[in-house]
């Protein structure tokens, strides 16, 4: 069960991460159109050739239902196959093995994949203080009836931040914590950054003691091991084998895919050291036929040290509990021997809200079609990539190998 890897990655194109401040401002159905764009000119394909788009629905600025009609009517495709993915965090990942497996299915040939994520020019009814708010109660609904509304708001679990922090103090009740092991997972990808030309802390590396310098933020959070939220946007075409062998680079196919939804908040968690990404990973592995020791670089969603430590352990790279010995043991970054988010993951990269899962697909892509200029990895065929929404709730899994 699952997919043959007869669907795959062949164009993709992202914003440079920018402060808010200074960003453009585009409605979403233009930047949909300009991602489109330059990932189709990536891809070497033409606007003809899509039949299938998946787009985030959540937080789209010119309309909150119909959104891949409008879309697509903006874009003068015709699809038959239109998909929104409400997956927080884990959207990019999300989006990609729909895609894959509708092309599998034969609904479609080539699914253009998008997420923008600038901000749009505001209406004069529009407040600008939204983002702000929203940011305030992170995934959290206010809405009247929703149970975190009620039991978990209250209590002072604001946001993302308080909620990872919960889980990190979870983890070291059980199993230890190793403040400068966690920080090396900060300074391992910010020294990735330092070869990506779009890294927002492109030009600023960083040392153990400076992270664990830097200000706590929900305890044992620091903030240098917390993303910063930034402006951007990415859009991935997945197409069928036939177009594939028509692309300009070198494709990644998607052999393996999972996905697992556990919970909303870690207040309802089993266990919260156990996260969703065990499942997802394993179904992944077993689905593509490989397992983690096949793999050569690991793009795994960062919002936080602590996802990184936990989703290492719970794909199966490292036992439970053997984390942190093992971020010590090895050499983290793209020269090293178990090269983890190659780009700087969104750590040092930026994280342009629910684009920022873009990240790491594309720059999965990037390596497997030799395209990670300054920071290549040889022999790279077989890539992990990770997505996680919300409070570690909702993760997915991918395997992509070159064609
Ligand atoms: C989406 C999902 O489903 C799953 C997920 O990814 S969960 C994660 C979702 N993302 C978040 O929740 C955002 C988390 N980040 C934050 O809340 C904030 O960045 C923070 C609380 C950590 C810091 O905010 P703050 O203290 O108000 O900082 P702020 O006043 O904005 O900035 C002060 C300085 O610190 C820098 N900074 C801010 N946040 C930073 C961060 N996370 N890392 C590094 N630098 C940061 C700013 O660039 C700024 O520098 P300059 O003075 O040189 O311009």
């Amino acid at each position: 069960m699952g997919l043959s890897g007869n669907a795959a990655i062949v164009g993709a194109a992202q914003y440079k991460p920018e402060k808010y401040q200074t960003a453009p401002q585009m409605f979403h159905l233009e930047q949909v159109a300009d991602l489109a764009h330059k990932a189709l000119l990536d891809a070497g394909l033409h606007k003809d050739d899509l039949d299938g788009l998946v787009i985030n629905g959540p937080h789209f600025h010119e309309a909150s239902v119909f959104v891949p009609a409008m879309a697509a009517e903006y874009l003068g495709i015709e699809v038959n196959f239109a998909e929104v993915v409400d997956l927080g965090g884990c959207t990019a990942v999300a989006q990609i093995w729909r895609a894959a497996a509708a092309i599998e299915m034969g609904l479609c040939q080539a699914v253009l994949c998008v997420i923008p994520a600038r901000m749009a020019p505001l209406g004069p009814d529009e407040d600008p203080a939204w983002m702000a708010q929203a940011m305030r109660f992170g995934g959290h609904s206010t809405a009247y009836g929703a149970p975190e509304a009620e039991f978990d708001l209250p209590y002072g679990h604001m946001g993302q931040n308080t909620g990872y922090a919960m889980i990190a103090q979870r983890y070291a009740a059980q199993y230890g914590y190793d403040k400068s092991a966690m920080a090396k997972i900060a300074v391992d990808q910010r020294f990735n950054a330092q070869y990506h030309k779009d890294a927002i802390f492109r030009g600023k590396e960083l040392t153990v003691e400076e992270v664990l310098a830097s200000k706590l933020v929900a305890d044992p959070l620091h903030v240098l091991e917390i993303v910063m939220p930034v402006a951007g946007g990415a859009a991935v075409i997945v197409a069928s084998k036939e177009l594939a062998a028509r692309a300009k680079k070198r494709p990644a196919f998607v052999t393996g895919f999972g996905e697992r939804l556990s919970f909303k908040s870690p207040s309802y968690a089993k266990d919260m050291t156990v996260t969703p990404v065990a499942e997802a990973a394993k179904r992944a592995f077993a689905m593509a036929g490989l397992t983690p020791q096949d793999i050569h670089a690991a793009q795994i969603y960062d919002c936080y040290t602590i996802t990184v430590l936990l989703s290492l352990e719970d794909a199966g790279f490292v036992p439970k509990g053997e984390g942190q010995r093992f971020i010590k043991e090895h050499n983290l970054t793209w020269k090293g021997d178990f090269p983890l988010n190659t780009h700087g993951g969104q750590l040092s990269f930026g994280q342009a809200a629910a684009a920022g899962g873009f990240s790491q697909v594309i720059e999965a892509f990037d390596q497997i079609s030799n395209s990670a200029e300054g920071r290549q990895l040889k022999g790279c065929d077989n890539i992990f990539v990770s997505g996680t929404g919300g409070v570690m709730s909702e993760q997915g899994a991918l395997i992509l190998q070159g064609g």
